[in-house]
């Protein structure tokens, strides 16, 4: 059985929500009933982490407000504090922990090791943050987290003057020479891999001696809402981006403001929830859901109408109703084709739907999701196959025919969304045990916790 390596580094700020884990797998509680239930979820992490590097970069104190507390915020709190920022956990007003304050460090130190987890963010962010410190900085993560492409991070900090020492494969561990300063300008980056390289850039150009003008020169760009969001994060702390091509960003050297920031609740950690009202039938409400956002699993409020869901909002509230069931007598749920580049994340919650329904389904634009956690096009084709299910793999995405499913183990892969995809399954199909719910920890440790409060 795989069990993702966690320990959190000071903090736990989890109290008894801590998942489940065991060597018997966690059994996913299948719905009983139709559901009907109201929930709040945890801060964004792509909020989280990217107000944590930009608040670490900032020309003062920031307080961020209701933060993410899980593994991938964690090492990023983590990594920051060991280049010199420093932190204050103040009491919370958001229901899932404290809020943070965060000092930034009066000169960024390297001479250390940084543990990536097999967080992303952390892993893309927080080089090009070393590359500022003065001293060597030697990134590393997780097993899982070698096989994740850093090609776009190593040219990129090369190629805006950067010393850096890699074996040459364009994966972790690789070492940062940090001098204390980066030279920036001009650079050509292929980001088709993953919109991180991009944002782990911009984030910090500012504080780069000439700024930072970027290029992507590959041919796909995956997660445009993602970059949106960097974009949109430092435009609120006084840093313009400009954009004289599509592709091309552009930053000038200057201050990146403090700033106390409220972090939004994690939409795309809605979708098992919001999934789960159309396989169990019933509803779901989330609480806290922003009008305006720069969030991705915004998207899941015309995504799931696309399978047959009512959505509707009420003030704060979204709202995902389960189609009328069919006359078949089936759940009602349509098939959907769906170019879901832009919504990499929410493809395997969303593959678990399109096993539910009563057509087949195809999911394209979606080739570099084989480089997140794990190779995600596979792993959703072996598990859903595993126990039944009809899933081809295509070369940039997958074809889903609904298929009569059983019971069976079901691999998380250390991938927390292949885990709440396998709870998602186990809703509607008896005898489905998940081999590492731990993994969810990475950025929803309460995931347990809320799917028995979901199911009441
Ligand atoms: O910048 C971010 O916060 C993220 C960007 C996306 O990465 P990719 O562009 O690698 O898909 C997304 O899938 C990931 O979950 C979070
Ligand atoms: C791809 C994901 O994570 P990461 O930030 O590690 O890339 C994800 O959360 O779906």
């Amino acid at each position: 059985m795989q069990v993702s390596r966690y320990s959190a580094p000071e903090f736990d700020p989890y109290g008894d929500q801590r998942p489940v884990e065991g060597d018997g797998g966690w059994h996913a509680p299948v719905a009983s009933a139709p559901l009907s239930a109201h929930l709040s979820l945890p801060g964004s992490k792509s909020l989280t982490n990217r107000e944590l590097v930009l608040a670490a970069l900032a020309d003062g104190p920031s307080v961020l407000h209701a933060p993410l507390w899980s593994r991938d915020s964690d090492l990023m709190v983590e990594g920051l504090r060991q280049l010199g920022t420093r932190f204050e956990r103040i009491p919370g007003t958001g229901g899932f922990g404290d809020d943070l304050r965060v000092i930034p460090a009066d000169e960024l130190l390297g001479s250390t090791t940084i543990d990536c987890g097999l967080a992303g963010t952390v892993m893309r962010f927080l080089p090009p943050v070393a590359a500022l410190a003065l001293g060597p900085t030697t990134f590393d993560g997780d097993e899982a987290a070698y096989r994740r492409p850093m090609r776009g991070v190593i040219d990129g900090l090369r190629g805006v003057g950067v010393d850096l020492d890699d074996d040459g494969r364009g994966t972790l561990p690789f070492t940062v020479h940090g001098f204390g300063r980066v030279e920036g300008g001009e650079l050509a980056i292929d980001a088709s891999a993953s919109s991180q390289f991009v944002s782990g850039l911009l984030l910090s150009a500012p504080r780069f001696e000439r700024g930072l003008d970027l290029t992507h020169s590959g041919e796909r760009l995956p997660s445009l809402p993602h970059i949106e969001m960097t974009i949109d994060a430092l435009a609120r702390r006084g840093v313009a981006v400009e954009q004289p091509a599509v592709g091309r960003w552009r930053i000038a050297p200057g201050p990146i403001a403090a700033r106390d920031v409220d972090i939004e609740p994690d939409l795309s950690n809605a979708a098992p929830f919001l999934v789960g009202a159309l396989v169990a039938g019933g509803s779901v409400t989330i609480s806290g859901w922003p009008a305006d956002t720069t969030q991705v699993g915004a998207q899941l409020a015309d995504l799931l109408t696309r399978f047959g869901a009512r959505v509707d909002r009420d003030a704060d509230r979204l709202t995902v109703h389960a189609p009328p069931v069919a006359e078949s007598g089936g759940r009602g749920i349509r098939g959907a084709d769906l170019d879901l580049s832009e919504a990499g994340e929410l493809v395997p919650n969303l593959v678990a739907l399109a096993a539910f329904a009563d057509g087949p389904s195809e999911f394209t634009g979606i080739g570099h999701i084989r480089h997140h956690e794990t190779d995600r096009l596979a792993a959703l084709a072996a598990e859903l196959n595993g126990l039944g299910g009809r899933v081809t793999e295509l070369e940039d995405g997958l074809r889903i025919e609904p298929a009569p499913l059983h019971g069976g183990e079901w691999k998380a892969y250390a991938d927390h969304r292949m885990a709440t995809t396998g709870a998602i399954v186990g809703l509607a199909v008896e005898g489905v045990v998940v081999d590492d719910i731990g993994s969810t920890s990475k950025t929803l440790p309460q995931f347990t916790a809320l799917w028995e409060q979901m199911l009441g």
